[in-house]
C-alpha cells in the first residue's frame, strides 16, 4: 500500500480537516447588536447539545456568589491580563465598567481539543482581530432585513435607552458595511423569518462541518462524522 502524505489526509475533510491537531475549525458567528445572534445560537445548543461550546472568557472582575473559577470566567487581574495581551494571547478584549474581559486564543484551542466546534459571538473589531491570528474559523455573518427592521427589533427586546439604541443603529450601518464586503465571511444570511433564517445555518453548518444528521426512533437528531 502506498505511504500517503499527511496533506492528503488534511484534505479528506472540510470542516474537520485540522482536527488531527487541533479539533474542529471554530464558528464565528458575527452580526449588528439585535439582529438575533443569540436567539439562533440558542437553537444551535438546543438541537446539537454535544456538537458546540462556548469558549471561557477572562475577566477582571470579582466572581459573583456562585461563579466558579475555569467555569464561568478565568478569573484574573488587570496587571496579568495586560501583560498576556501584549504578548498577544488574546484573540479579542473590551472593557466594560473599568473591567477587562477577553476571549484567550488558549481558550478557543480548549473547546477544539474536546472535539467541539467553539462557537464565538463576537462584534467586527473581533473578526479583525482574529483575522490575524491561526485559529482559521469559519465566519457568518448575520444581517437585519432593514435598519428600520433592526430598530424595531431592538425597541422590542426593551433592553436598550433612547442614547444606546442610537449608537447601536449607527455601529450596525457601519457593520454592515463590512458584513456585506464580499470575501469579508463565509456566508452572509439575512435574518428575515426566524425558521427560514435558522434552517439556512444549520445547513451551512451541517455541509460545512462535513456532518449529517439523521432522525432517530425519538425524532431526536443525532450526528455522524461521514
Ligand atoms: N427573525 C426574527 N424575527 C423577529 N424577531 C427576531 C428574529 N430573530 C431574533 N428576533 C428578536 O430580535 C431581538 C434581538 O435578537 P438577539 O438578542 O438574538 O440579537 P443579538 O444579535 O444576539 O443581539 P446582541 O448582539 O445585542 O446580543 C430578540 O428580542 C429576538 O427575539
Amino acid at each position: 500500500m502506498p505511504i500517503l502524505p499527511i496533506q492528503w489526509f488534511r484534505t479528506i475533510k472540510i470542516g474537520y480537516s485540522n482536527m488531527i491537531h487541533k479539533g474542529p475549525r471554530p464558528l464565528v458567528l458575527c452580526g449588528p447588536s439585535g439582529t438575533g445572534k443569540s436567539t439562533l445560537i440558542k437553537r444551535l445548543f438546543d438541537e446539537f447539545p454535544d456538537t458546540f461550546k462556548f469558549s471561557v472568557s477572562h475577566t477582571t472582575r470579582m466572581p459573583r456568589p456562585g461563579e466558579e473559577d475555569g467555569t464561568h470566567y478565568h478569573f484574573t487581574d488587570k496587571e496579568k491580563m495586560q501583560q498576556q495581551m501584549k504578548n498577544g494571547e488574546f484573540i479579542e478584549t473590551a472593557t466594560f465598567s473599568g473591567n477587562l474581559y477577553g476571549t484567550s486564543k488558549r481558550a478557543v484551542e480548549e473547546v477544539q481539543r474536546l472535539g467541539k466546534v467553539c462557537v464565538l459571538d463576537i462584534d467586527i473589531q473581533g473578526v479583525k482581530q482574529i483575522k490575524r491570528t491561526d485559529l482559521n474559523p469559519f465566519y457568518v455573518f448575520v444581517k437585519p432585513p432593514s435598519i428600520e427592521e433592526l430598530e424595531r427589533r431592538l425597541k422590542a427586546r426593551n433592553t436598550e435607552t433612547e442614547e444606546s439604541l442610537e449608537r447601536r443603529l449607527s455601529i450596525a450601518r457601519s457593520e454592515l458595511e463590512y458584513g456585506e464586503t464580499p470575501g469579508n465571511f463565509d456566508v452572509v444570511i439575512e435574518n428575515d423569518e426566524l425558521e427560514k433564517t435558522y434552517e439556512i445555518l444549520r445547513n451551512f453548518i451541517l455541509a460545512t462541518y462535513n456532518l449529517r444528521c439523521s432522525t432517530g426512533e425519538s425524532s431526536v437528531f443525532r450526528f455522524f462524522r461521514r
